[in-house]
């Protein structure tokens, strides 16, 4: 009994609920000048449409063009572009708070410009500086402070393959050979970086000097805190390093082709 008296009570109100939210659509149709008890889509939408226009003001165009920027912002997936966007958005804004009178928005908006401003100009040195660090050695005038300086006379071996790795060079005079592949390493490059990287920390070559230099130091304790304090320079030791990699995969590519060729036609010799 009790629960059929609650049903009916939750009923009740239920119609109650409905009974008022009628009434509160029928009052906001009432309020933009349409008959709740004869609606149709058609009137509905003339009606939105009369409204619309009839609010189109100077401000309010500043508004939509705003608005217009800052949902395309949401859609942007690069920062730059996103900044870019979000300034304008922000611009217009600003310019509907003067236009309006709406003092909240006009500052809200104006604070947000330069902040954007200086986030976008961050993204665009860092975007500057990784393309300088992939660019070249020179770049590495920096980490100067941070080597030893060491001589080294023509004909002396600075480590044999497989050796332990324990520091990285930057050449300043003279020349070097990476033994196995013959390459020659000119003055201002990196060498003896592909050891950091090693699992093991060993020499992937042996390097000697074929003139007289000198070259700066740098243990691999102090390289590994700049790598993780300097994201450009990070990035630059992979480019590096990934090169040099690449290199030496095409040049073992281009040896066993050889091979390949000369044992092809030491066979077509052998059946003539
Ligand atoms: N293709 C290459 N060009 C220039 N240097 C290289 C190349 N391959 C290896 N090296 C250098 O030879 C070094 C041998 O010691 P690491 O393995 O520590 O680091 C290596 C690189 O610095």
């Amino acid at each position: 009994m009790k629960s059929s008296s609650a049903d009916f009570s939750t009923i009740l109100d239920r119609i109650l609920d409905t009974a008022a939210d009628n009434l509160r659509i029928a009052k906001i149709l009432v309020q933009m000048g349409l008959d709740p008890n004869n609606i149709t889509y058609d009137a509905l939408f003339s009606r939105l449409l009369e409204i619309v226009l009839a609010n189109i003001t100077f401000a309010n165009m500043f508004a939509l063009v705003g608005a217009i920027f800052f949902v395309a912002t949401l859609l942007m997936q690069t920062m730059v572009p996103l900044r870019v966007a979000n300034m304008t958005g922000c611009t217009f804004f600003v310019a509907f708070g003067a236009l309006s009178g709406n003092v909240a928005t006009f500052l809200l908006y104006l604070l947000l410009l330069p902040i954007n401003a200086v986030r976008l100009r961050q993204m665009l040195n860092l975007i500057k500086k990784a393309r300088i660090a992939t660019e070249g050695d020179t770049s590495m005038e920096w980490l100067k402070p941070f080597m030893t300086e060491r001589r080294y006379r023509r004909g002396d071996q600075l480590f044999k393959k497989d050796d332990a790795a324990t520091e990285m060079f930057l050449t300043i005079t003279g020349k070097f050979l990476v033994t196995e592949i013959s390459v020659e390493i000119p003055p201002g490059r990196l060498m003896g970086e592909l050891g950091f990287l090693t699992p093991n920390k060993r020499r992937t070559a042996t390097v000697e000097c074929i003139e007289d230099g000198q070259v700066l130091t740098i243990t691999y304790d102090k390289l590994l805190e700049i790598y993780f304090q300097n994201p450009q320079f990070g990035y630059y030791f992979l480019v590096l390093t990934s090169q040099r990699l690449l290199e030496n995969i095409s040049r073992l590519e281009g040896i066993i082709a050889e091979a390949k060729v000369a044992r092809q036609t030491a066979a077509t010799d052998d059946i003539a």
